[in-house]
């Protein structure tokens, strides 16, 4: 089984694969007679396609059996997808270039101040969390057509995850 090692999540390192929404780096100013700090423009939620528009939701995520196997990836290509943690817990994230191509893959672990936004078409696994009830903000995509495609891999090509 190949296995795929994380790496702490980075801008820089993510950029191919879309936004990091974090505080940390992020450019600010202040609002609010001086009461708040405003880090804007974090990231751009694409959800106009093929006449979308902006979904606002919360997951209740659940860890998925140790040790981790990659056994599908899916990606959205009418639109983008955030995932900002409301707790302040580590957690996963993996994306593929090419989901055929194990070489492509990259996994990161992110803290419980960082959040991504998958760009549209992005290949990546479902939320992955390493605690129980684990919440997060989700703002992507609602609307006509078919926003999920999802590839399933057969035993021997299985991923494992290392945490
Ligand atoms: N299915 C759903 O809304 N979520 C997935 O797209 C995911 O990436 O977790
Ligand atoms: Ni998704």
């Amino acid at each position: 089984m190949t296995r795929i090692f994380p790496e702490p999540l980075t801008r820089e390192a993510f950029r191919p694969f879309g936004e990091v929404i974090e505080m940390a780096g992020a450019a600010h100013y202040t609002i609010n007679q001086g009461f708040t700090e405003r880090f804007n423009d974090l990231a751009f939620a694409d959800v106009a396609m093929e006449g979308g528009a902006t979904n606002v939701s919360l997951f209740l995520g659940q860890p998925r059996p140790a040790p981790i196997e990659i056994r599908l990836m899916e990606r959205h290509p009418l639109g983008s997808q955030a995932f900002i943690p409301l707790q302040d817990r580590p957690w996963l994230v993996l994306v593929a270039g090419d989901v055929h191509d194990a070489a492509s893959y990259r996994a990161f672990t992110c803290t419980g101040q960082q959040g991504v936004n998958y760009a549209r078409n992005v290949w990546h696994h479902p939320l992955l969390v390493l605690d129980a009830d684990s919440r997060f903000l989700i703002i992507d995509r609602k609307g006509p057509g078919n926003n999920l495609e999802e590839v399933w891999f057969a035993e021997d090509k299985v991923l494992g995850l290392s945490v």
